[in-house]
């Protein structure tokens, strides 16, 4: 029994590691111990050794409040793999599946959008924040995805988040916020659970194929929400010169948030063609086994 910060250098063989966090995807206490003789099968699935450095198997459920996982590794490599488990917290598409449930129950209730942001976005906010540990598993390597890529994705949205609809109250009501919650919200149910299949080695094709042809709609969808959603906030950031910054001053700088915003919406005009294209060419790659040379970001 230990904590997160167990010497894992000093450890061989395969191990177990069971871990219980007070809500999904949070740090918690970790039990390992050696899996010889252990591993039994875990909610009918058999956890055995494949040979890799990553977590061979992983496993979580729980509820709403608290999550289990279950995982078993070898430590042929010094590497913290109990860590990278953690940190990648493969039961992010049960996170988001609260905001898709969150979402519906507040439409079947109310039947209307108008509140909708209002009920969910603290949630929203905690995950969506949450997603910038993508960028640290990219820079850590712990994930081989192009840190470019998970940046400009992960910074786009904290900035919508944050930025645009949570500093703009008039906004939250419009019906392009509903567009990129709901495209953000599906996208992520889908590629989260094509990681957790794909670590279990039980990948259903559905899954897979929803991966890589359900952005082909929701990437302009959540886009266009996005954009939408600024345009819409440009009159009031004009009127208010909210986190705008006015000459003179002592520090003789001038910001205008208005501007920022019209830079920003321009932004988006080379960046997002090449995410999207990146799409493509994994959606080649990962369903018509294309192989793709791709040039270093
Ligand atoms: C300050 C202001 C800045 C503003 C900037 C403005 C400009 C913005 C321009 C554009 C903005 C776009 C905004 C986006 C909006 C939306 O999201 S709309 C909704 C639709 N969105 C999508 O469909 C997103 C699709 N895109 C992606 O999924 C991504 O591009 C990606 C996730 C960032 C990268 O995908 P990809 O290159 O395919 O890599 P990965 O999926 O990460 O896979 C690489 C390998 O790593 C493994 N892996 C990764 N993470 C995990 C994990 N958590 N657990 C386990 N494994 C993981 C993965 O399995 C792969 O492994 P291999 O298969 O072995 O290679």
């Amino acid at each position: 029994m230990g904590s997160l910060f167990l010497p894992f250098g000093a450890l061989s063989d395969r191990f177990l590691c069971m871990g219980m966090t007070p809500y999904p995807g949070a740090p918690g206490l970790v039990s390992l111990w050696p899996s010889s003789g252990c591993p039994p099968p875990v909610a009918g699935l058999r956890l055995q050794d494949n040979g890799l450095t990553r977590p061979n198997k992983q496993l979580a459920f729980g509820s709403e409040h608290f999550s289990f996982f279950f995982f078993c590794f070898s430590t042929d490599t010094f590497e913290p793999i109990c860590v990278k488990c953690l940190v990648l917290g493969q039961v992010r598409d049960r996170r988001w599946l609260v905001l898709a449930i969150a979402m519906v129950r507040f439409y079947m209730e109310k039947g209307t959008h108008k509140g909708l942001y209002k009920s969910v976005q603290k949630t929203l906010k905690f995950f969506q924040t949450f997603a910038l540990l993508e960028i640290v598993h990219c820079l850590i390597g712990i994930v081989p995805t192009s840190v470019i890529v998970a940046g400009v994705q992960v910074s786009s949205r904290i900035f919508m988040v944050w930025l645009v609809t949570h500093s703009i109250k008039p906004i939250q009501n419009e019906e392009s916020v509903v567009l990129f919650l709901v495209s953000w919200t599906v996208t992520e149910i889908t590629r989260y659970s094509f990681y957790t299949f794909s670590l279990l080695d039980h990948l259903p094709y559905f899954i897979k194929w929803a991966r890589y042809n359900f952005f082909i709609i929701l990437y302009p969808v959540g886009v266009a929400g996005e954009l939408l959603t600024i345009y819409a906030a440009l009159p009031y950031v004009k009127k208010t010169g909210m986190f705008s910054i006015r000459l003179p001053n002592k520090y003789n700088i001038s910001f205008d948030y208005y501007y920022f915003l019209l830079i920003t919406m321009a932004s988006y005009i080379p960046l997002f063609p090449q995410l999207y294209f990146h799409m493509l060419r994994q959606r080649r790659k990962v369903l018509h086994g294309e192989v793709i040379v791709e040039k270093d970001d």
